[in-house]
């Protein structure tokens, strides 16, 4: 049983979760949902429930819910800092139940980094919070996975200029190692291959653009290399991700953000999920966010939560076999 947290509120995250339990209701996966049952009341059959395993039974006829309770009415399309701890209690109750072996994985519903930042959340997104919550601060990495392509940024939630300056060998290394295991353990590639983007364009064309390739991004290749790891680079970033060449790597290692998300975004927006790797439980999410300019409205497309959904309990099943 996948538990679903309830994200924000005033997101599209209740229209989706509607949407997706009417498609998986009879073939799942299964989910519970971790949140407040008058966000979805009306709109499906949805069952107040106080375990796991009453989920279970009711999930073909009614959307079970472990409920939350909000401290302000959610408004569609009208965040409210509020709402905010229910938000975040949401998130850590799911991974509680992960972590008691009560639920095999958690699925999160978009939050926005703005409205919880607002209440002195300490983290940019769900990300570093979740490896807080697994007793593995700073392990975690966020990886982007489609049909037909997986990023990983090295720098994630930061200012550009703030990224560029993060970027260290180390920091490269850290991210690999954590990436080729998850998809040794979780993925089931037993041999996989890693390719490196360049940070300047031209990847910096031996020092003309810029050094960060020769002094930052190529030692940490090396190294790794004879560490035994299949991992080359740095490549020019402007051809790295054509048809030609994702044919030779299962995951690019970018140097920030939209490096990898503009990519990903446009080649498998629908079925695009964000996995957390470095945890010791599974957690995905949809690729996109609240959607706060569409909620409420009908028009929210639940393909990435349903991908996301489909992809948990596929990498359940495949920890399960490793362990
Ligand atoms: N996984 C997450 O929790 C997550 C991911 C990305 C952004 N966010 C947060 O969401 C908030 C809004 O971020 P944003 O506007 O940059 O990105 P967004 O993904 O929420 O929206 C970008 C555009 O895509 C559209 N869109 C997104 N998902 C859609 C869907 N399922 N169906 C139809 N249209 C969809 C939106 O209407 C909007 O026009 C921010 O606070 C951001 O921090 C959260
Ligand atoms: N995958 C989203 C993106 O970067 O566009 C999201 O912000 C991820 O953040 P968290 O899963 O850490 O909330």
């Amino acid at each position: 049983m996948l538990v679903l947290t309830q994200g924000d509120p005033a997101g599209i995250g209740p229209e989706i979760t509607v949407k997706a339990w009417q498609a998986v209701r009879h073939s799942g996966p299964a989910f519970v949902f971790l949140g407040a049952p008058e966000l979805l009341e009306g709109a499906a059959p949805v069952q107040v429930v106080s375990s796991i395993a009453e989920a279970e039974a009711v999930f073909p006829s009614a959307i079970p819910v472990l409920p939350l309770g909000l401290a302000a009415p959610a408004i569609p399309g009208t965040p409210d800092s509020r709402n905010a701890p229910s938000v975040i209690d949401s998130i850590a109750k799911a991974v509680a139940l992960v972590l008691d072996g009560a639920a095999s994985a958690v699925v999160t519903n978009p939050i926005s980094k703005e409205v919880v930042q607002k209440t002195g959340f300490a983290h940019p997104g769900h990300t570093s919070y979740l490896a807080e919550l697994c007793g593995v601060p700073g392990q975690d990495v966020m990886m982007l996975a489609g049909p037909s392509l997986r990023v990983v940024p090295v720098t994630v939630h930061v200012a550009l200029r703030k990224a560029i300056d993060q970027l260290s060998t180390n920091l490269i290394m850290q991210t690999a190692r954590t990436v080729a295991k998850g998809l040794q353990r979780d993925f089931a590639l037993s041999a996989p291959r890693l390719a490196v983007a360049g940070l300047n364009p031209h990847a910096g064309e031996n020092g003309l653009m810029g050094s960060e390739e020769q002094d930052i991004i190529l030692p940490a290749i090396t190294a790794l290399q004879a560490e035994g790891m299949d991992i080359t680079g740095p490549y020019p970033p402007d051809t790295l991700f054509t048809p030609q060449a994702r044919a030779k790597y299962d995951v690019a290692l970018c140097m920030y953000h939209d490096q990898g998300l503009i990519p990903l975004k446009t080649l498998d927006m629908a079925e695009g999920v964000n996995v957390t790797l470095g945890l010791p439980i599974i957690r995905t999410s949809p690729d996109h966010g609240t959607a706060f300019d569409i909620a409420g409205q009908g028009l929210a497309d639940p393909s990435s939560l349903l991908a996301a959904l489909r992809l948990a309990a596929q990498l359940s099943e495949n920890r399960k076999k490793t362990a």
